[in-house]
């Protein structure tokens, strides 16, 4: 068996509830294996046994349900639109012209309200209504009568349909079959008038419902936009406008001023300034030359640039970082998973208990039947759980774009919740508070040979690392001119240094540690190390068997904005601390300078361990360049990748920063923190209005069209409310 893995877009998904209805009813055709939906990116992906199901199928089904479906097949790497999928019956679906279709047909794009098709009933029923009202006064009510019952059939029917639609599905708890059982049962009491209302009313809820989804998923499409639709390649001396899509590695393009790149690639040519902003949230333009890599999306700010480009459309960073955030809803929190489940039982509970309090009083107490049929139907409507479901994806899809727009990315509500848990930070030193780029700064002799003998040597052997130490050898060799000599059978000692043979011979480059345990050097050369050390350099050991030829001290500034950073942290009330491989002497001096702890000489696999210890005593988060320390960062809470829009850092973390500023970090933290109150706000919001409404409902207090009002204006209430996360400024001293 073969599942082939299918993609539409889905368009009039306004709601948790529409994606549970949507996802049960396909998981029930035949051949169908694991069904996801996002509501944010409008997507649904199913896998299909194609020999036993057929996708027409399956289209078939969400048309019934009222959503509109656009299929989309992968060929190669780009994605193919089918032309609008084909539906077998006649009824129309309300929803595929409404504005969020434009996602995929931008001629669509800024269609108004009213030319929607749920702008059109809501037009429909509200005109009929009014002339009903107009009638009723002028000709009487019997008249009038009519005209409310023809408002709230027309009203009535698309909804009712949907709702045998998700019956046929075996889906009965449906908030459109309340809605049916309760304007049906209103006509049938006589209470015309109010059933047209209740419609009327719900319609509208729709709309504005539907107007809000669209504005949370505004957000991530921002993103995509920022993406030039067309590039200027150069062929053959000249250029030519293709399309972004059809780029492909290698090939070269230009880049004028003022333009944003069009791809992932890297200068060949010009010199200019790139703000990188929609990638990494940094908007002062970095300098590049040639050499230097480049992303999709930033704008080149002065010259003219030609850049070879190194990623297909959909491999780009910012095509990634959308496809995570896009993703990231399916990593659902555990408030949601909670409130999912709540709503699972509160749907049919409340519909055992409109039956009883239609039945109970009439045929116990003696009381009216009309009375309470009309309490019962009212009660009905105070079922519908759509604030209640809503309140917290609406938050956290805000809360996710949001987050991106500033280099913040969470992947998904779990990753927030846990990190407004958050009660230590633990930091690797290298590349997170410090650049991560040390130089070095003394060598000293220990017997015979040069300062350039010496970083010849260690040069040869830290030829094969990639290390931020090599790299500061490596470096300083070149500019000193030293030739690197040849070197073979390179070998990493995990967290103690490199060996290797160079020109015949075996040599060393460690830790002053290792080599002290080994015997290479005394308490005296220790001591020379240490006084280094003491001021924040690292050392390492240059050495032959039994034969030390010289030291080389390398320091790593501190970022500038750590130490603001790590006071902004501690004002949280979290702990900052540092595990870090390199020596006692040396974190101290960074984390004294700093004002925090520290743990040093750590191996991995140390760091590890001690994550799950500190987990032990409260919620950790831990901050890595996502470079050597993924498991880490896969064993705290939180793990958090830093590094500007590089590759690992997206794929390996729970979360990432993608500018490089260390104040990111509490940013983050007030990101999530400021997102569960947020939640928290909705569900007191949408559980509060519905205990509210039940008691009045019951009391005979409040009737049909109010409880329906409660539940439309509660759902807009949480949404507005969810929508303030995407003006949220998370930063303490900057303004974006
Ligand atoms: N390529 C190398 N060349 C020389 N020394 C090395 C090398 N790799 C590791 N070492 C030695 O091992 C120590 C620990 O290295 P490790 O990679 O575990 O930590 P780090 O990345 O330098 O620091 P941090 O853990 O803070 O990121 C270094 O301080 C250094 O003394
Ligand atoms: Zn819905």
């Amino acid at each position: 068996m073969i599942l082939e893995k299918y993609e539409w877009t889905v368009s009039g998904m306004d709601c948790a509830s529409c994606a549970s209805k949507i996802t049960k009813a396909v998981e029930r055709l035949p051949g169908v294996g694991t069904v996801n939906v996002s509501i944010m990116s409008e997507k649904l992906k199913v896998d299909l046994d194609e020999d036993v199901g057929n996708p027409e199928a399956i289209e078939r089904t969400i048309k019934k349900l009222g959503y509109g479906v656009t299929r989309q097949r992968q060929v190669g790497s780009d994605i193919v639109e089918n032309a609008e999928a084909y539906s077998e019956d006649q009824d129309h679906d309300e929803h595929s012209d409404s504005p969020r279709h434009s996602h995929d047909k931008p001629e669509d794009r800024g269609k108004s309200w009213y030319q929607t098709a749920k702008g059109q009933l809501v037009i429909g029923t509200g005109l009929l209504l009014a002339i009903a009202w107009v009638v009723e006064l002028s000709a009487g009510a019997e008249l009038g009568k009519w005209g409310f019952v023809a408002a709230c059939l027309i009203g009535l029917i698309p909804v009712a349909r949907r709702a045998f639609a998700a019956l046929a599905t075996g889906q009965f708890f449906t908030i459109e079959m309340l809605m049916t059982i309760a304007a049906t049962g209103a006509l049938f009491i006589d209470a015309a008038e109010e059933a047209a209302l209740v419609v009327f009313l719900f319609a509208v809820g729709e709309l504005l419902e539907g107007v809000a989804a669209n504005k949370a998923r505004d957000g991530i499409r921002a993103l995509a936009q920022l993406v030039p639709k067309t590039a200027l390649l150069e062929i053959d001396g000249t250029t030519k406008e293709v399309p972004v899509a059809a780029l492909k590695i290698g090939e070269i393009v230009l880049v004028r001023p003022g333009d944003r790149v069009p791809a992932d690639g890297e200068i060949i040519s010009g010199f200019g300034g790139l703000d990188e902003s929609p990638v990494t949230g940094e908007s002062i333009p970095v300098a590049k030359e040639p050499g230097d890599e480049v992303f999709a999306g930033s704008i080149n700010t002065d010259a003219a640039l030609r850049i070879t480009v190194a990623k297909t459309a959909q491999d780009n960073t910012i095509s990634r970082i959308i496809q995570l955030v896009e993703e990231a809803e399916s990593a659902r929190a555990p408030t949601e998973r909670f409130i999912d489940r709540f709503s699972r039982w509160y749907m049919p509970a409340i519909v055992i208990a409109s039956a009883l309090v239609v039945v109970i009083p009439p045929l116990v107490f003696g009381e009216a039947w009309d009375t309470w049929i009309y309490r019962g139907l009212a009660l009905l409507l105070i079922g519908c759980p759509c604030a209640l479901v809503i309140s917290v994806p609406a938050s956290i899809a805000s809360a996710l774009s949001s987050g991106a727009k500033k280099g913040l990315l969470f992947k998904g509500g779990a990753v927030i919740e846990a990190a407004a848990k958050t009660e230590q930070i633990a930091f690797d030193k290298t590349g997170t508070l410090t650049y991560g780029r040390p130089a070095v700064t003394d060598i000293v002799k220990l017997g015979d040979y040069t300062n350039d003998a010496i970083l010849e040597i260690a040069a040869g052997v830290e030829a094969g690392s990639s290390h931020p130490l090599a790299t500061a050898i490596l470096k300083k060799a070149e500019s000193e001119n030293v030739s690197i000599p040849h070197s073979s059978g390179s070998k990493a000692l995990m967290g103690k240094g490199v060996e290797a043979i160079v020109n015949g011979t075996h040599a060393w480059v460690t830790s002053p540690k290792y080599a002290f345990s080994n015997k290479v050097i005394d308490d005296e050369v220790m001591e020379i190390a240490a006084s280094h050390e003491r001021d924040g350099k690292t050392v390492v050991v240059v050495y032959r068997k039994n034969e030390p030829l010289g030291l080389i001290a390398m320091r790593d500034e501190p970022r500038k904005d750590a130490a603001d950073a790590i006071a902004q942290i501690k004002e949280l009330g979290i702990t900052p601390i540092i595990l870090t491989g390199d020596n006692e002497r040396t974190a101290a001096a960074i984390a004294g300078g700093l004002g925090m702890e520290f743990r040093a000489g750590m191996l991995p696999k140390d760091k590890l361990e001690h994550i799950g210890t500190l987990n032990l005593a409260g919620s950790v988060m831990m901050i890595g360049d996502g470079i050597n320390d993924a498991p880490a960062l896969k064993q705290a809470a939180v793990g958090v990748a830093m590094g500007s829009g590089t590759d690992v850092a997206l794929e390996t973390a729970d979360a990432a920063i993608l500018r490089d500023r260390v104040t990111d970090i509490p940013a983050m933290i007030r990101m999530s923190r400021a997102t569960m109150a947020n939640i928290r706000q909705n569900v007191a919001i949408a559980l509060g209005l519905k205990a509210v409404f039940l008691v009045t409902t019951v009391l005979g207090m409040t009737g049909l069209w109010i409880a329906i009002l409660a539940d439309t204006g509660a759902t807009v209430l949480v949404t507005i409310n969810a929508l303030r996360l995407l003006g949220y400024n998370p930063s303490k001293n900057d303004a974006n």
